[in-house]
């Protein structure tokens, strides 16, 4: 399969989207829009993101988007469209490249986006490189700056489950956790969530992809604020703790990859978040509060104690000089 006949074969036959002019197969994408439009992008890398001896590439495309459509919910924005920008190695199958696509097209489904573009070239590394678009009502962004004094701070779904699942897939041990696997090759990013709460004036909201310890203090930097988390609050799956008892605190802190949303909120606005979270059947979890603070950081409280919880997520270009 060449390059034309790729594109001829991910072209889509509809778009769900009534605002597409102008989809796959001209020079570029239009689309026209009376909202504020949210336009993200995030890059895979084979062998640091994903790697096809442990992974099928129906997983990996999935992933990919999934890691796009996470920053759309991050931000309460309802997603739309994506263009994928493709360096393919040779040893890449016609079969692995489709399933890279149905992957996409699996999680596109269920956020009603369309696959807007895109570019296919031969390279030495593989690298799926995605755009995402989403809408947002005027003034209805949901802003990492947006934490204010007395907040109560939530997080969805639980936390660390996705490196518990890389865990079995790199090192696999006598037994495998297939709830942990699934977890890590299939997460659910939780857009229709966010882009549900837009009778909330103020809402401040992160995606975890790092891991909390990192965008907890993201939030805290960017709004100014010192945010308190309960450690014995925070969401851990049951599977993650028994069969990873010595690692899961650590990895529910710092794992990354969940793509869950961590957010803040008046405390006034507590129910009207449990009752959307109800709705969609989402685990919704308070673990801590907001206070103003001349210094910004993030204390982890527990029955030990008091730390300071440093922002130790995954960061790239860290052995670089
Ligand atoms: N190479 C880059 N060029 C321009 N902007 C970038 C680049 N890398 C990251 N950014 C911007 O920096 C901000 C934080 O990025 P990042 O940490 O990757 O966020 P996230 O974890 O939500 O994906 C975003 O506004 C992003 O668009
Ligand atoms: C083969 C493999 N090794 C390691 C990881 C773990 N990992 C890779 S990137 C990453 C953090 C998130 O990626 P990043 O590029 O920082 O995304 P962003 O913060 O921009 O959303 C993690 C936990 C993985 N998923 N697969
Ligand atoms: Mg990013
Ligand atoms: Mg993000
Ligand atoms: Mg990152």
């Amino acid at each position: 399969m060449e390059e034309f006949e790729l594109i001829r074969k991910i072209t889509p036959a509809y778009y769900r989207q009534p605002s597409v002019v102008k989809g796959v197969g001209d020079d570029a994408f239009v689309f026209r829009s009376s909202e504020d439009i949210v336009f993200t992008t995030d890059t895979m890398v084979e062998e640091v993101h994903f790697s096809r001896k442990t992974m099928d590439t129906h997983a990996v495309g999935y992933r990919a988007l999934a890691a796009n459509v996470s920053d759309l919910a991050a931000m309460g924005s309802r997603p739309a469209f994506y263009s994928v920008s493709l360096v393919l190695t040779p040893d890449w199958t016609d079969e692995d490249i489709i399933a890279l696509y149905d992957g996409m097209e699996q999680l596109a489904g269920k956020h009603n986006m369309d696959l807007v573009g895109g570019d296919t070239v031969s390279g030495s590394q593989t690298v799926v490189a995605i755009t995402a678009h989403g809408y947002l009502p005027p003034d209805k962004g949901r802003y990492r700056s947006d934490a204010a004094d007395g907040d109560v701070i939530f997080v969805t779904g639980t936390l660390g489950d996705s490196r518990g699942g890389l865990e079995e897939l790199m090192n696999p041990g006598e037994s495998v956790s297939d709830y942990l696997i699934e977890r890590h090759r299939y997460p659910e990013p939780k857009a229709a969530f966010a882009a549900g709460l837009t009778s909330l004036s103020r809402l401040c909201l992160n995606d975890v992809s790092d891991g909390i310890a990192s965008e907890a203090n993201e939030i805290a930097t960017a709004s100014g604020m010192r945010l308190h988390l309960q450690k014995e609050k925070i969401p851990v799956s049951e599977e993650l703790k028994t069969r990873y008892p010595d690692q899961a605190g650590e990895w529910a802190l710092s794992g990354g990859e969940d793509f869950e949303l961590l957010g803040t909120v008046a405390p006034g606005d507590k129910e009207a978040l449990l009752e959307r979270a109800r709705e969609l059947d989402i685990r919704l979890t308070f673990i801590g509060t907001v206070s103003d603070s001349n210094l910004p950081e993030v204390l982890l409280h527990s029955s030990h104690g008091t730390e300071t919880l440093q922002s130790t997520g995954y960061t790239h270009l860290k052995e670089r000089r």
